[in-house]
């Protein structure tokens, strides 16, 4: 409305019409837009209740869209044709246009879609309604104006509540094809828009890759990275919108290849966190008419988020692939070597039980292998990204091995001056490796029994559950059984441990493998010193095969690992190899029982390898093919710890 307009209004005001024009109908036309929830049913009511003074045969409020055509929103009165021209006069003239019995004019203005009160009225009535016209015009304007703005507030709100919705569903993908697709299919739902696309700059190939692209096998486009609109974008950093007038920027190859036909667009720059463009975010063809500036700042602020769940997801990506090929190292490595029946079923055993997550009880004299089982059973599960933690039972003191196992709380003991995770937790959402699980102590077991029904730990001195996913694997070379009967291993966590055993067996009974491990064993160190692999004589081999093996896989490791390091020989002579069991120890005494001498011989055997290894235990464990752990238990046994354990300097 133009200011000559309003100073009749105010003229009109002042000569005492007031009472007349802001009469109780008037207001009521405001009071209606508090009420109303649509702009149409506000206008309807509005109009008929304007009608209601009776000076005008038509009331009609029509709406301009874009495109120039105009349509009827709401009308009171017997129908007339609407004037078009005397409608677009009002909306260039900006104030009341009187044509013949019509009287139009522009209800406040809107950037793109433009309002006019049209009043169709007799020829000689027309001239005195043109104030009170144009006062009904302001006050629907006003109405108008509260109404939209009432109705963006509403739609900012749901869009920022869609917007957390989207944006924390975002944040849960870990795989960049399906997270392209949710972003796609968000925005363009978000946006009312018929297609949505991402774009990621390759920027080494100068090529923007589009993804979903729909239409297009493999559901990927790719572009110039200097062409088009999605181009102009990702090279200047500035968000671009293009409608239906400027057509001659839109890639119309990018159309051809998606047989479609963009109509209108609107594309932001997907900026990462050191503010580097690594692509865009295009939105194609808005339902109902263009994109507006509002959907421009919507879009750049969901482009925000998105660059953000991209590159976590891209890092993610990253970090998953290298952790994969960790993974797949580690099981080559922790491959079963044997080609014996029993060997070959428990490698398929393993593979079955690796699928699944059931506790795993795994069977065995020492160093048979529970822990490469154990390892074998993890990195061909799931799992096989997340941590595999290994606690030896045996190796931890009675008074530490539950806060070791479970965490404990600040305070929890002497010395727990903060509050720790235990393995429980450090091994979430991977596995547990639970050597000697016959050492757990009660308390402990009565936990751990916990952890596999109910998957909960509770800290050492904390009272709170934490809920934990672990994977159990256990191992022991005692009879479980026995100690159960001996009331030191809790029957139920027994069976619950029991459901799949894997029962190792000693190297003595796997016929020919010793042969097979033994040559996988001086590759293996063969590799490790850059030294061609020698091969074991028909005589070496006989050796290795009539051989006892007390030591088991761990004590042949060892005797190819002194082959490799103290032979260069390219053919192995079987007196090259050396065990220690064969070596001749010092005649004991021969007057006592055989039970005190063989305890005397396994002293002072163990003696000259702690001395060797200068007190180091697990040195000496590892020489005499034992488990530091058992070795230990060994000379608590033969009451030998005093003399030593203050020499252990491991
Ligand atoms: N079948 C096998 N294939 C390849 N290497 C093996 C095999 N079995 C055992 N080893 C090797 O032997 C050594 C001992 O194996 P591991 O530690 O798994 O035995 P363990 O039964 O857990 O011993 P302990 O009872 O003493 O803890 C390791 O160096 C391991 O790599």
């Amino acid at each position: 409305m133009g200011g000559a307009q309003y100073d009749e209004i105010e003229s009109a005001l002042a000569l005492g019409e007031a009472q007349n024009l802001l009469g109780a109908r008037h207001l009521r036309v405001v009071a209606l837009a508090t009420a109303a929830d649509r702009l149409e049913k506000y206008l309807h009511d509005a109009l008929d209740a304007i009608f209601q003074q009776g000076s005008a045969d038509y009331l009609a409020v029509a709406a301009r869209n874009n495109l120039g055509q105009w349509a009827t929103l709401a009308e009171a009165g017997r129908r007339h044709s609407l004037p078009n021209a005397a409608l677009v006069a009002a909306v260039d003239a900006r104030e009341t246009v009187l044509a013949e019995n019509w009287l139009t004019v522009a209800i406040g203005g809107h950037p793109t879609q433009s309002l006019v009160l049209a009043v169709c009225t007799t020829p000689q009535a027309a001239p005195s309604l043109k104030v009170r016209v144009a006062m009904t015009a302001h006050l629907l304007g006003y109405g108008v104006a509260m109404i939209r703005e009432r109705n963006a507030r509403q739609a900012r709100l749901k869009r920022l509540e869609q917007l957390l919705t989207i944006i924390e569903s975002w944040q849960k993908t870990r795989d960049m094809r399906t997270l392209l697709t949710e972003m796609a299919e968000a925005a363009a739902d978000l946006f009312g828009a018929e297609r949505a696309s991402i774009f990621l700059w390759d920027r080494p190939k100068k090529t923007l890759v589009g993804r979903p692209a729909l239409g297009i096998e493999g559901g990927e486009l790719r572009v110039p990275d200097d062409r088009g609109v999605v181009g102009h974008v990702v090279q200047t950093g500035e968000p671009r919108r293009v409608d239906e007038l400027e057509q001659d920027e839109i890639n119309r190859d990018i159309d051809q290849s998606l047989a479609f036909h963009t109509r209108n667009l609107l594309c932001v720059p997907l900026t990462g966190r050191r503010g580097r463009i690594f692509g865009a975010f295009e939105l194609i063809n808005k339902l109902q008419g263009n994109f507006t500036a509002e959907d421009e700042v919507g879009l750049t602020e969901l482009a925000q988020h998105a660059s953000s769940a991209l590159e976590n997801t891209q890092e993610t990506e990253k970090i998953l692939a290298s952790r994969n090929r960790l993974a797949d190292a580690a099981a080559a490595a922790a491959e079963l070597i044997g080609d014996c029946p029993a060997i070959a079923t428990l490698r398929g055993t393993i593979r079955r039980v690796a699928e699944s997550n059931l506790p795993v009880l795994v069977l065995g004299e020492n160093g048979t292998g529970k822990e490469v089982v154990s390892q074998s059973i993890h990195f061909r599960s799931d799992r096989r990204a997340q941590p595999l933690v290994a606690v030896n039972c045996a190796a931890v003191p009675d008074t530490l091995l539950e806060s070791e196992l479970f965490g404990a709380e600040k305070g929890a003991y002497t010395g727990a001056d903060e509050t720790r995770p235990g393995k429980f937790e450090l091994a979430d959402g991977g596995t547990l490796f639970l050597d000697e699980i016959g050492d757990l102590t009660l308390a402990g077991q009565a936990k751990l029994l916990r952890v596999l029904e109910d998957q909960q730990i509770t800290r050492v001195g904390g009272t709170s559950e934490i809920q934990v996913d672990v994977r159990i694997i256990a191992a022991t070379n005692r009879d479980l059984g026995e100690l159960v009967r001996a009331k030191k291993f809790r029957e139920d966590l027994f069976f619950r441990l029991h459901v799949v055993t894997i029962e190792l067996p000693p190297l003595r009974e796997r016929d020919n493998d010793v042969v097979t491990l033994a040559n996988h064993f001086l590759h293996h160190f063969a590799l490790k010193t850059g030294r061609h692999t020698p091969t074991l004589s028909a005589g070496a081999q006989r050796r290795l095969l009539v051989h006892n093996w007390p030591g088991n896989v761990r004590e042949l490791r060892n005797t190819m690992e002194r082959v490799i390091f103290l032979h260069s020989e390219d053919v192995i002579q079987p007196e090259s190899l050396q065990f220690h069991s064969l070596d001749a120890p010092d005649e004991g005494p021969m007057n006592i029982p055989l039970n005190d001498a063989t305890a005397e011989f396994q002293r002072r055997y163990i003696q000259r390898h702690v001395d060797a290894a200068q007190g180091n235990i697990s040195a000496a464990a590892e020489k005499i093919g034992m488990h530091r752990s058992n070795l230990y238990r060994k000379m608590k046994q033969l009451e030998m710890l005093d003399s030593t354990s203050n020499r252990d300097d491991d």
